[in-house]
């Protein structure tokens, strides 16, 4: 049986004590399989970014169990398993694009022999030869600018650094808290179409927070849509649309029943949340 890249079972996360608890997550079950794109979508406060933090490793579940490629969050990560893209890129400021891109790359053998112990991990197996960064930040459209320093660059250009040093560490599994919701429209439009890119050429499992339903639907294979109080999934939306997913997808009236279908949802989960 082939283990799933994230496999939640009756997860829990609890803030706080007594009268003041505050479950932020409630039994959440979620299986997602190797080099699958899986969004997250809901109210704000729903658990979104929780449930990130669990399967990263960042926190600790109160009950129920966090998996990845079967094994713990920690281990995974020892194992150099997860890439991180966070909101706002955290980007060395001393050392030019390429610099950044390429610090990390250098694995350590520690890491490889951990990677090595973890059975499956899909057709990716271990032991890669790394990507050529300079050939990604190219297709990234930064060519141009990886001898600058982050100062000098706009906001989306740095994002797609982050994005770029990301992938080029070659993780099973990215995990990504709204890295395109500061971004004007026209840049988070070409910045998806580069993510897809880079994740149909590395085949990385992707878990990605969004708060936009278009972005959602043109990006995911699944889209779950979580309410809050507490926090916990309420729908599981498979996304039947053919790939590649270039801007002609949206003119297709498919695409836009699948917007009108998650909004639904999701303002179901608001009326539940405001019912709490
Ligand atoms: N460290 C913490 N201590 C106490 N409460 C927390 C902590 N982190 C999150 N929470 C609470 O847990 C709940 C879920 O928060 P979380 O950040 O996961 O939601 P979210 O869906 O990502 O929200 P948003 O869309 O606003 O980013 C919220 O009520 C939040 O206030």
């Amino acid at each position: 049986m082939k283990v799933s890249a994230i496999e939640l079972d009756s997860a829990r996360k609890v803030y706080g004590h007594g009268a003041s608890a505050m479950v932020a997550l409630s039994d959440v079950d979620l299986s997602i399989g190797p080099g699958r794109f899986v969004s997250l979508i809901g109210p704000s406060g729903c658990g979104k970014s929780t449930l990130l933090r669990l399967v990263a490793g960042l926190e600790t579940a109160d009950g129920g169990s966090v998996r990845v490629h079967g094994v713990t969050p920690d281990q995974a990560c020892a194992a150099k398993l997860i890439g991180f893209v966070p909101q706002t890129p955290a980007l060395l400021p001393w050392r030019s694009v390429l610099g950044n891109v390429t610090l990390p790359q250098r694995i350590n053998t520690a890491a490889a022999r951990r990677r090595e112990r973890i059975g499956d991990l899909g057709e990716r197996g271990a032991g890669k030869a790394p990507p050529d960064m300079l050939e990604l930040l190219r297709r990234a459209g930064l060519g141009e600018v990886v001898h600058r320093l982050p100062a000098q660059l706009s906001g989306g250009m740095q994002q797609r650094t982050a994005i770029v040093r990301a992938f080029g560490l070659q993780p099973d599994v990215m995990l990504m808290d709204e890295p395109f919701s500061a971004l004007d429209e026209f840049t988070r439009e070409t910045l998806q179409d580069q993510l897809l890119d880079l994740w149909d050429e590395l085949k990385t499992t992707v878990l990605f927070i969004t708060h936009s339903v278009q972005e959602a639907v043109r990006l995911s294979d699944t889209v779950v849509v979580m309410a809050p109080r507490p926090g916990r999934i309420v729908d599981v939306i498979d996304i039947d649309l053919p790939r590649p997913r270039n801007q002609r997808l949206f003119e297709q009236s498919s695409f836009h029943e699948y917007e009108d279908l998650i909004r639904d949802r999701l303002h179901r989960a608001w009326r539940s949340a405001d019912a709490a």
